[in-house]
């Protein structure tokens, strides 16, 4: 169902500053009143779902309820050819809690190892194409959505590389690149990624023209 976003405030229902970075610089354009689900004090609900739309869905629902505004919110992962689509939706508990210098955080580095520590138990010559997904869903209080879906092919490198954007992008170098996430500036990532790709999408549909 299209709902078009006129003069609403809009919630960004994420948890992950990276995201919340990328999606206030996808919006900005558009001079949408946003504010974030920290600042509001909204809790990090738990991604029961099995799929990036119904946990997308679920973090959008549950942010425009308890904040009484329309919410967007950002389900995404990487998945691995050779790993059957790993870690997907999981993408994000491949990564083990821990504390950094005082706050808790996720160990990223940690994560890319563990996929890079799969791909070399299949040998050299594995095929190393991988691919991020991005499910964008915005919910309004009275219980509508709308979800919208992006994607981005690539290679997984190993080192890591580059010390821009978060989670996985310095182990990812999209098609027809030969940096990593990490090391394009957020204006080329912005041009090409999974994230970017749903945002058009979302902005079609759902922006007034
Ligand atoms: O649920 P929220 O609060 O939005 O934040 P999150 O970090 O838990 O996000 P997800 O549940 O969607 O997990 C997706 C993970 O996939 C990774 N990821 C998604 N998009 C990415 C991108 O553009 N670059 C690098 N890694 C990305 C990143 O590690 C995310 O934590
Ligand atoms: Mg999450």
């Amino acid at each position: 169902m299209t709902r078009k976003l006129a003069g609403e405030r809009l919630v960004i229902a994420t948890h992950n500053a990276g995201k919340l970075k990328e999606i206030s610089a996808l919006l900005a354009p558009y001079g949408i009143d946003c504010v974030s689900a920290g600042e509001l004090g909204l809790p990090e609900p738990e991604e029961t779902g099995t799929t990036f739309v119904e946990n997308a869905l679920l973090k959008a629902h549950a942010a425009a309820k308890a904040a009484n505004l329309p919410a967007l919110a950002d389900d995404s992962g990487m998945s691995v050819t050779a790993l059957a689509g790993r870690p997907g939706v999981y993408t994000a508990d491949w990564a083990e809690r821990q504390w950094f210098e005082g706050e808790p955080g996720r160990d990223w580095f940690m994560a890319m190892g563990k996929v890079e520590g799969l791909l070399t138990q299949l040998g050299p010559d594995t095929d190393r194409s991988c691919w991020f997904s991005c499910v964008l869903a915005i919910a309004w209080p009275d219980g509508e959505s709308a979800v919208y879906e992006g994607r981005v092919e690539g290679q997984f490198t190993w080192p890591p590389r580059g010390t821009m954007g978060f989670g996985y992008d310095p182990a990812f170098v999209p098609a027809g690149h030969d940096e990593t996430f990490a090391e394009l500036p957020p204006e080329a990532k912005h041009r090409i990624s999974h994230r970017a790709d749903a945002f058009a999408k979302l902005v079609a549909e759902q922006f007034q023209q």
